[in-house]
């Protein structure tokens, strides 16, 4: 129970999840979670961050009810997934990461369709609001076949939240879509959330979650590696960032610590001596370096700082 004793948004207790692996040995299994606990409270925006095959969608996919825990405890809104599964189901509005549709329908008709799926009945009004909201209108009489990807991007938010469900999960919802959607999306769904949803976001893009999520929970090889609020986790972090242009490649020595974008390059500093030495090493190597600019870490770098911290467990099998 949270401490207005009202039960908390979402709950995982001990969750364990392991799956047949794949390396076909026989009996061998693959532990893609191991005793996660989170517990996020009514009207968080909660950021779930993870490199590739962290468990994330692992995570959200026992949420939803659609792979069962091998172990541990999951509930939505005080709703255990398992024993009260059609309450907990209809507690939460899931936004999957991957574009599947009925192709038979046009828009309207997905999103009454799926209002009768959880007996949502006079639902037009809030349908128009969907629509509009998410710049869906002039499409609302078109087939689901029809549509570019971000706009069916556009349907799958608005189906999972056509029953107005309390707790909103979004699993990688900005992965390939343009600058004006992912405005507009962030703009709804923040106003949600100013509302009282809670949200629970993965993302793979940290500014995102930097500006949106006051709490987040980072997962690597199965386990949660850090969990505090977004201030805590960058005023973690330590040093400063050296950031600037170079105009070529650089020593293998300093790639290795560097975060790399084409020509920019920014190197983790903890003193000025350490900038002074970073840029003898690039003058050395003979390249000209432009754009010098020295900044706190933000939330990328404190992603990089807490996974080189946490080595993760190079072997997850299970026999
Ligand atoms: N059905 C399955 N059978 C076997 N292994 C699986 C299955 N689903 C996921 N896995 C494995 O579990 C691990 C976690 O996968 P998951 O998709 O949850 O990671 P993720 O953090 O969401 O990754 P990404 O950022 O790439 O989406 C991965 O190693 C994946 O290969």
């Amino acid at each position: 129970m949270s401490a207005g004793g009202y039960p908390p948004a979402i709950s995982f207790q001990s969750v364990s999840k392991s799956y047949p692996s794949s390396r076909g040995l026989k009996g061998e299994r693959f532990l893609a979670l191991d005793s996660v606990d989170l517990e996020i409270q009514p009207g968080e925006f909660f950021g779930l961050l993870g490199p590739n095959g962290a468990g994330k969608t692992t995570l959200i996919t026992i949420l939803a009810g659609l792979t069962q825990a091998s172990s541990g405890r999951v509930s939505v809104m005080g709703h255990d997934v398992q024993t009260d599964f059609a309450a907990a189901r209809r507690a939460l509005g899931v936004v999957p990461q991957e574009l599947v549709f009925d192709p038979f329908f046009n828009v309207r008709e997905a999103l009454v369709f799926q209002s009768g799926y959880f007996s949502v009945r006079h639902n037009a009004a809030w349908i128009d609001e969907l629509l509009e909201s998410l710049g869906l209108t002039d499409k609302a009489h078109a087939n689901m076949r029809a549509l570019s990807g971000g706009m069916k991007r556009r349907v799958l938010v608005a189906l999972a939240l056509v029953h107005k469900p309390p707790v909103i999960v979004l699993d990688e919802p900005t992965a390939g879509v343009d600058v004006e959607l992912r405005q507009t999306l962030w703009h709804f769904i923040a106003k949600l959330n100013k509302q009282g949803h809670t949200v629970l976001l993965t993302t793979h893009y940290l500014e995102e979650a930097e500006a949106l999520c006051g709490r987040i929970a980072m997962l690597k090889t199965g386990k949660v590696v850090a969990l505090d609020s977004t201030s805590a986790l960058l005023s973690s972090a330590s040093g400063n960032v050296l950031r600037c242009t170079v105009d070529g490649e650089l020593p293998a020595e300093l790639a290795s610590k560097a975060r790399v974008t084409g020509r920019v390059v920014q190197l983790p500093a903890v003193d000025a001596l350490a900038v002074e030495h970073y840029l003898t090493q690039i003058r050395q190597a003979g390249l000209t370096v432009r754009d010098i600019e020295i900044r706190r870490p933000d939330l990328e770098d404190v992603f990089l700082q807490v996974m080189n911290q946490h080595p993760g467990r190079d072997d997850r099998s299970l026999v």
